[in-house]
């Protein structure tokens, strides 16, 4: 499967270094407004840094949006109504019904298909498994260090509450985890975000209630040494979905 990529960032430097050796995944194409840093990718992976969009699509068999929300909306729609799937990380971009919408036309229209990954949380396939079996609230509390949201603080601070689809829009590079959850149990979630001196890693705690019982999970995530906003999981769930196209027996759903 040769893939291409948008964004050559922290996602992508861990999903590339980690599947070199990977024979059944081949990401061949590297894309990115900063067209050093999709040489320096392309280098490492004997790969194309790719000048021509367009070009690209028509050569690979899947591209991996992990650049950001606008990439989505600029790109998604090219890359689906060529009849390519696409894996995308920066999955704010789709709380916009509209959009939303469209692209799903889109995709169905060309037997194309949008893959969204777990990301930096765990706890999504139960969440799956329940959301049709009355589910009444779902929470997620995301805690980040002062670096990773890019504030000065010194003691701990709520910078959010509210809905999911307003998160989004106000944390487009933070919450991403609050749009996939939203996706995964089609509810619009509640969130709240804190900013804590007192913590090194990115913690996502999703508590969830409805007429199956009840769940709690807790996600503590090294950041990503190229970028504090990201956590590590978020590039392994990628290479996790990645691999899980080989798999003849698929666990955990
Ligand atoms: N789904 C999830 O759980 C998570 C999603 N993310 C999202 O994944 C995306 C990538 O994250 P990182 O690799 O940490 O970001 P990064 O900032 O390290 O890298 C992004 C790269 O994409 C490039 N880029 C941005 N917009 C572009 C465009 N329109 N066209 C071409 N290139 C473009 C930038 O130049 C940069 O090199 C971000 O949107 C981030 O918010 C991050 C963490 C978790
Ligand atoms: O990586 C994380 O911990 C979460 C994140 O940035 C996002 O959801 O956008």
């Amino acid at each position: 499967m040769k893939v291409g990529l948008i964004g050559c960032g922290a996602i992508a430097n861990i999903i590339v270094t980690s599947t070199l050796d990977d024979e059944n995944i081949e990401i061949t194409h590297f894309f990115d407004n900063d067209v050093e840093r999709a040489e320096n990718l392309a280098s490492i992976a004997n790969g194309i840094a790719v000048i021509d969009f367009d070009k690209m699509v028509r050569e690979v068999d899947l591209v991996l949006e992990c650049a950001s929300p606008s990439s989505v909306v600029e790109y998604a729609p090219k890359v689906l109504s060529s009849g390519r799937d696409m894996i995308i990380m920066s999955i704010g971009a789709l709380m916009d019904k509209e959009f939303y919408t469209s692209i799903s036309k889109i995709a169905k229209d060309n037997n194309s298909r949008v893959h969204l990954p777990s990301g930096a949380v765990v706890g999504l396939d139960g969440l799956k498994a329940v959301s049709n079996f009355n589910l009444h609230e779902v929470n997620l509390v995301t805690r980040k260090s002062p670096k990773s949201l890019g504030r000065e603080i010194d003691k701990e601070e709520v910078l959010f509450e509210g809905k999911a689809s307003d998160a989004v829009k106000e944390f487009p590079y933070n919450i991403n985890v609050a749009a996939t959850i939203s996706l995964a149990c089609n509810m619009d979630i509640n969130v709240k975000i804190i900013v804590d001196p007192n913590v090194d890693r990115n913690v996502h705690e999703i508590s969830a209630i409805g007429d199956f019982g009840e769940f709690k999970t807790t996600t503590m995530n090294y950041p990503c040494a190229a970028n504090p906003k990201t956590s590590m999981l978020a590039a392994l769930s990628a290479i996790n979905l990645l691999r899980s196209f080989n798999e003849t027996i698929s666990v955990g759903f």
